[in-house]
């Protein structure tokens, strides 16, 4: 007899896994040496979020194949130089940010935006940390973001959500993604364990100190979890919990594919006059022409250029 379930996490192609029932599977798994329904070339056959298929086995049970993906999110893996699956079968990529400690940067949040828009997932922002004073330039960003229609919460989590007695938009965050399937992405620190933590306190995530984290470069979360809402009647939110990182790179695409990711960029992108124009420096470029007719913000053409111009030094 064959289940479904779907992965929560796992580490050297061994899982821990949930029925659709709600059982809990742990240490599974897969059947054989390739994994039907993926591809040699992915760096991770499997991600948290994903549906597998599994065997009743004496001895336990296996995974016997990937199910189809409604959509992944990558991320480019440096060590291993190839886009890894960071999760699959997402309602809302969420990219989280703080004021400061550690500080705001428009380029990180622009990219997993990106990323979310190429995906053809929905994302939107979390500026946690919110009992901290916010710098005008940060507020300026979250505004050009939210004239783009990406919903902001401002969140409190942790000690100093208790301190307080203010979670700040974290009930309606809590509320908005109760039934469904959630990533959060965010720079080591900003404290997306703690959100998931004020969650899901079942959840028991290990949080850190930012100040010693920092100084020692050490990151808390190691392994993407996935952390599954234990109470059934309220759908079973799933929020994926993703290791903290410094950068996030985007260069498995070229600049027409990441020009694409920006939703600002769109209007114009079919009026430049080059074919495979990379908007920094082509003649009659109608996004440049956007750009000083002021249709499209400063701060973002500079995080596409920054990222353009990554990933022609990478490609070069
Ligand atoms: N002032 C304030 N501090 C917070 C808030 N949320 C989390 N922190 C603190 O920020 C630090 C980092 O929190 P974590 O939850 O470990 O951060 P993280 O993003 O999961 O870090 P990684 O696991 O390295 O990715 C901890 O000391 C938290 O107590 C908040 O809303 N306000
Ligand atoms: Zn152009």
């Amino acid at each position: 007899m064959s289940l479904s379930a779907i992965v929560m996490w796992g580490a050297n192609n061994i899982y821990n896994l949930r029925t659709l029932e709600g059982r809990i599977c742990e240490n599974v798994r897969i059947k054989g040496k390739v994994l039907p329904g993926t591809d040699i070339s992915e760096a991770n056959p499997l991600a948290p979020g994903d549906l597998v298929t599994l065997v009743e086995e004496e001895g336990g049970v296996r995974i016997l194949e990937r199910q189809e993906r409604r959509n992944v999110v990558h991320r480019w893996n440096r060590k291993r130089r190839k886009m890894q699956a960071i999760a699959a079968n997402v309602d809302t990529v969420f990219v989280v940010a703080a004021p400061e400690d550690p500080p705001y940067r428009p380029n990180f949040v622009d990219r997993v935006l990106v990323m979310a828009e190429l995906a053809g997932i929905p994302a939107a922002v979390i500026l946690n940390k919110a009992d901290k004073a916010v710098p005008p330039e940060v507020e300026r960003h979250l505004s050009i973001l939210g004239d783009l229609g990406y919903p902001l919460y401002r969140t409190i989590a942790g000690e100093a959500a208790r301190r307080i007695h203010h979670e700040g938009d974290l009930p309606a965050f809590r509320k908005d993604t109760a039934r469904a399937v959630s990533v959060l992405v965010g720079r080591s620190g900003v404290g997306k364990s703690s959100l998931v933590n004020s969650l899901i306190p079942e959840a028991n995530l290990a949080t850190g100190d930012t100040s010693t984290k920092y100084q020692r470069g050490r990151h808390t979360t190691t392994l993407a979890k996935q952390v599954v809402s234990l109470d059934s009647r309220a759908g079973g939110a799933m929020y994926i919990d993703t290791p903290g990182v410094r950068e996030f790179d985007l260069l498995g695409y070229d600049c027409s594919e990441i020009a694409a990711g920006y939703r600002d960029f769109l209007p114009f992108l079919p009026h430049c006059r080059m074919p495979g124009c990379t908007h920094l420096h082509e003649p009659d470029c109608s996004v440049l022409k956007a750009l000083a007719e002021g249709a499209i913000a400063r701060e973002r053409y500079d995080s596409y250029q920054r990222l353009a111009m990554n990933i022609l030094e990478e490609n070069r």
